[in-house]
């Protein structure tokens, strides 16, 4: 299993190519299930969830060309990859392909929509928290479907195809907010979703759907209303710039202090977060090449954060917050809203030397002068990352066990730090 290893207190300067969003085009991806026609998506990070979702898809018959190249040829080819789902080949999603990442779970809604019939096991993904599906299912129905549960997967079924409705989900759901427009595109009628997630990713979706004939409007607010159509045809798409990816950097660079470029980074998908990195002494400039974060000289100021639905500050950055307020020059707290289970990171910084408490839901981060390297391990996504940061920053050598988890998210991250200055490496194996 890899390993990376970190000798921190270098500071960051130079550039850092932002890479496409995971999130945006997992579920980009997803939607080539709509058409029978070809789904062309360009800026497609080379990640392990790309990679395992082409899997995925090629076993419900999607044909996957990257670059020229067939899927598996060459993984790290391209960032250009042709989806053509002219038959389905399969409307199951097994349960071996499904359990290890959560938004494949959302096949459910394309197939269902196109198919009239999906049979996908109940997800995985990042040990965060529960993570329910039944608002998923609840969309699905307003849509028309009937799901039975049985096996441990989700069967949807709508022979007569599916219709438009009403939804209005209680909480705030990105996957939620897929699942209803990639069913609502192709339903018979008008579909009105209420209380939308607007984050980024979901408007990126829905900006393609229309690409490809669909009729969503209302993009970027909370209130998506979907006339239906009866087919949709392909299209090509830029995937948006990766705001998770942005912000952690960002955050690195704070920590370290240096002065870095994240190239074609766009700040209005973080706003939020690069508020926070102000406050915390770090210089925010936009440029017209991206964000440039420059900190040379000032301590780092403790910050009092509560994560939120966009546009508010996001839960995948809280990991990475924590470990910058790790080193702020006094008392921090951060409260964790979305996910009840996201401070796996906790334990994991406190072996590098942080002070941290936690009640309930609420972090206390009492910042110290000094962290200390230490083998440490990754626990999920961007709780990794959190500790690449706070490593970045230590004193001596750190190790990260479990680096697959960071490999789902963040491409070419011992490059992209290595050639800011990083002393970091891949140990193999
Ligand atoms: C692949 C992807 O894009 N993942 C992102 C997506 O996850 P994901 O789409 O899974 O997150 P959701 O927005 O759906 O979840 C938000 C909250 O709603 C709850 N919930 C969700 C669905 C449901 O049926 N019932 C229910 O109760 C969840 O447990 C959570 O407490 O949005 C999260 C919130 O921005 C991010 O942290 C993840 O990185
Ligand atoms: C939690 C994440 O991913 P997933 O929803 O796939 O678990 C994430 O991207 O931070």
């Amino acid at each position: 299993m890899d390993r990376i290893r970190i000798v921190g207190g270098e500071k960051l300067n130079g550039t850092i190519p932002i890479s496409g969003a995971k999130n945006a085009t997992l579920p980009l991806m997803i939607a080539s299930l709509l058409t029978e026609d070809k789904l062309v998506l360009e800026n497609v990070p080379r990640l392990a969830d790309v990679i395992q979702l082409q899997r995925i898809l090629g076993n419900h018959g999607v044909d996957v060309m990257i670059a020229g190249k067939r899927a598996g040829a060459d993984a790290n080819a391209g960032r250009t990859i042709e989806l053509s789902a002219a038959t389905i080949a399969d409307t199951t999603a097994p349960y071996e392909l499904v359990s290890t990442m959560r938004a494949s779970f959302w096949v459910i809604a394309p197939l269902v929509a196109r198919m009239g019939i999906a049979k996908v096991s109940m997800p995985g993904g990042c040990a965060i928290g529960t993570r329910p599906v039944d608002l998923l299912i609840m969309a699905l129905e307003k849509l028309g479907a009937e799901i039975e549960i049985e096996g441990g997967y989700v069967i949807a079924r709508a022979p007569n195809g599916l219709r438009g409705g009403e939804i209005k989900f209680p909480k705030v759901t990105v996957s939620g907010t897929h699942t209803a427009l990639m069913a609502a595109v192709l339903a018979r009628g008008t579909t009105v979703i209420d209380n939308a997630a607007q984050e980024p990713e979901v408007g990126d979706v829905a900006d393609c759907l229309n690409k490809m004939g669909a009729k969503v409007s209302g993009i970027g607010t909370s209130r998506l209303v979907v006339e239906g159509v009866a087919r949709l045809n392909g299209a090509r798409h830029t995937v948006l710039p990766d705001r998770i990816e942005t912000g952690t950097y960002a955050m690195a660079v704070a920590m370290t202090g240096g002065d870095v470029l994240l190239q074609n980074a766009r700040p209005e998908l973080l706003q939020a977060a690069l508020d926070v990195i102000a406050q915390s002494g770090a210089t925010v400039t936009t440029t017209n090449e991206g964000i440039r974060i420059t900190r040379n000289g000032a301590g780092i100021k403790p910050v009092d954060v509560t994560t939120a639905p966009f546009p508010g500050f996001p839960t995948d950055l809280q990991a990475q917050l924590m470990a910058l307020m790790t080193r702020a020059e006094g008392t921090s707290h951060i409260t964790e809203t979305i996910f009840e289970n996201r401070f796996m990171h906790v334990q994991e910084l406190a072996r590098l030397g942080a002070r941290i408490q936690l009640d309930g839901m609420r972090a206390t981060i009492e910042g110290v002068k000094k962290l200390k390297g230490a083998p440490v391990m990754a626990t999920d996504l961007r709780a990794s990352v959190s500790l690449v940061i706070a490593a970045l920053a230590a004193e001596g050598e750190t190790i990260v066990n479990r680096v697959y988890h960071l490999d789902r998210g963040f491409e070419k991250l011992e490059e992209k730090l290595g050639r800011c200055g990083a002393r970091i490496e891949r140990i193999s194996g």
